[in-house]
């Protein structure tokens, strides 16, 4: 619209008349005002930013998700803030979030800087068909690999391979105190990786911290150059085109790690002839890129889950897709938990007295225990609630305009969920902000309600919402049915403020644990 502008700008310049020029000017001038008016007024309210930038400057002084929450409490459900050149609005209420978020024309996703690094392959930035089909694949052969939250599944013997390990490791600190993120953070990588390709890091394994460094540096950059997603030309100063760079470079070398073993695993295949069972989701995808080779002539259209990609690329962005959104998310879930536990003692008390009711000491809890045991489900879901793990979910484009209420959303405007908000919501959660597992046991049970936002909802909700849900409720039972921990001697329990990277984590913090009497 702006170009638009100054060519007319430009070719009022060239009338000869200066009172023809001063009455097309003025007339431009009225027309911009009139159009911005009528724009602005047909949006949600919501604060004036500065020009260019829009609120992006008073996004630095405190977590974005608290500036929002404030918003919302002037603003209401909906509200729309400028975010450089991208029009913001903000769903604050868990009917809006449903209604539009079940949506065909919710489920693009943001075209910006940052986002098309990743080509629009794998799943998390896919759109339109490629997205759909990987959806329903994933989701399919998630729950042929036993990620249900059913007993003695081939996914929960892989979590329990990690869960003996896990122990060896906490029995070895011998009361010395570990950073409970390393010590669990490989352990919920391989649980990922066991899933994709039958693989896992072993504690020696020199190419575990090379990649995690890798990963951790990415997100590093990534925060670097966050703003270049509102303001292209941001990118263009001095240092940040370097910064870009090397974050192609760190995904190149994640894409490269995973690459080499897609290639390993295709010319293994092809050396042996005899018939096999897919073992991993790498295999259903090789089977399945198989059988379209094959019906080449009568390939189904509709089942192809590759189309007009190349598919080797697309199953090594599918694995960076599911890492990158799987693993740092169910880790931050967990340390939380650990730190509620110490928070609120009654509440630790009442899981042991739970599992003491259910298995022995120092027993494995399966997920045979799991509805034995709702209150342990209760506190993993309570803690994602309070610390809210992604407060701002994952950022939407509508594809279409929409109409809510008095207001127009035109087409290509960027969709925050305001989760947060919604987990703090008194109308939802009474007394929200007091730590209450029991708000999610009715009649005994455990019980989610639909108003539980924390893995999303509608088309593009959590397809790892059951494979967290199965790895955290085991990891951390067996964790409370093996151990107590507390923090090392003079060391206060971190707060409840964390820091706002891709997740809400809690500060690097360290744990002395110590083996619970048989
Ligand atoms: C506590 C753990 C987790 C939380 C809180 C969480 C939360 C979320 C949220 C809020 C979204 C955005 C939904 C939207 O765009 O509206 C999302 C998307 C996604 N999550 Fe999770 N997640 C968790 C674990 C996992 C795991 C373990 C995996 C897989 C290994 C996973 C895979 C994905 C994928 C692939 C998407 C993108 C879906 C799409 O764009 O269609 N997540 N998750």
């Amino acid at each position: 619209m702006f170009y638009y502008y100054f060519l007319v700008f430009l070719a009022i310049n060239f009338l000869s008349s200066a009172f023809l020029r001063t009455f097309m000017y003025s007339t431009l001038v009225f027309w911009i005002i009139f159009k911005n008016i009528k724009y602005y007024k047909s949006l949600p309210p919501g604060p004036w930013g500065i020009p260019l930038l829009g609120i992006l400057p008073f996004l630095n002084r405190r977590p974005p998700h608290m500036v929002y929450l404030n918003m919302a409490e002037k603003y209401g459900d909906v509200f729309s803030v400028q975010m450089g050149s991208n029009l913001t609005v903000c769903l604050g209420s868990t009917k809006l979030m449903k209604e539009f978020f079940s949506r065909n024309d919710s489920t693009g996703r943001p075209n910006t800087p940052l986002n098309n690094l990743l080509g629009g392959l794998g799943v998390i930035t896919s759109e339109g068909v490629l997205w759909k089909r990987q959806r329903v694949f994933l989701h399919e052969k998630f729950r042929a690999l036993g990620v249900k939250l059913w007993p003695n599944t081939r996914f929960e013997r892989d979590i329990n391979v990690e869960i003996d390990e896990l122990m060896v490791e906490l029995n070895q600190s011998e009361g010395k105190s570990v950073n409970p993120a390393h010590v669990l953070g490989r352990h919920i990588h391989n649980v990922i990786c066991q899933l994709m390709m039958s693989f896992r890091f072993t504690a020696e394994d020199s190419a575990f911290k090379l990649f995690n460094e890798k990963v951790s540096r990415g997100m590093r950059l990534f925060g670097l150059v966050l703003i270049g997603e509102h303001v292209k030309a941001y990118l263009k100063l001095p240092g940040k085109m370097a910064v870009i760079n090397e974050i192609k470079k760190n995904l190149a070398d994640v894409s490269d790690f995973h690459k080499e073993r897609i290639v390993a695993r295709i010319q293994q295949r092809e050396q042996s002839s005899e018939p096999r069972q897919p073992v991993d989701l790498l295999d259903f995808y090789l089977d399945h890129l198989e059988a379209e080779k094959q019906s080449k002539a009568t390939k189904n259209e509709k089942r192809d889950i590759f189309p007009d990609v190349d598919p080797v690329q697309q199953i090594v962005q599918i694995m960076n897709d599911l890492f990158s959104a799987g693993m740092e998310t169910s880790l931050t879930s967990l340390l939380w938990t650990c730190i509620m536990m110490m928070k609120h003692p009654k509440v630790a008390e009442k899981v042991r007295a739970d599992l003491k009711e259910v298995v022995l000491p120092g027993e494995r809890v399966t997920m045979g225990h799991r509805l034995q045991l709702p209150y342990i489900e209760a506190v993993l879901i309570e803690t994602m609630r309070m610390v809210s793990i992604v407060p701002l979910g994952t950022t939407h484009v509508n594809t279409a305009e929409w109409k809510i209420g008095k207001y127009t959303i035109p087409a290509g405007t960027h969709i925050v969920p305001l989760i947060h908000r919604m987990n703090m919501d008194p109308d939802i959660y009474m007394e929200p902000e007091l730590f209450k597992p029991e708000r999610f046991i009715r009649d005994g049970k455990f019980t989610i309600t639909d108003t539980f936002m924390q893995f999303g909802v509608g088309q593009r909700m959590c397809i790892g919402n059951l494979l967290a849900r199965m790895e955290l409720f085991l990891f951390f039972a067996n964790i409370m049915n093996n151990y107590e921990f507390c923090m090392p001697e003079g060391e206060d329990i971190p707060g409840m403020d964390g820091i706002l990277g891709s997740t809400h984590a809690p500060l690097p913090f360290k744990l002395v644990f110590k083996k619970l009497e048989a």
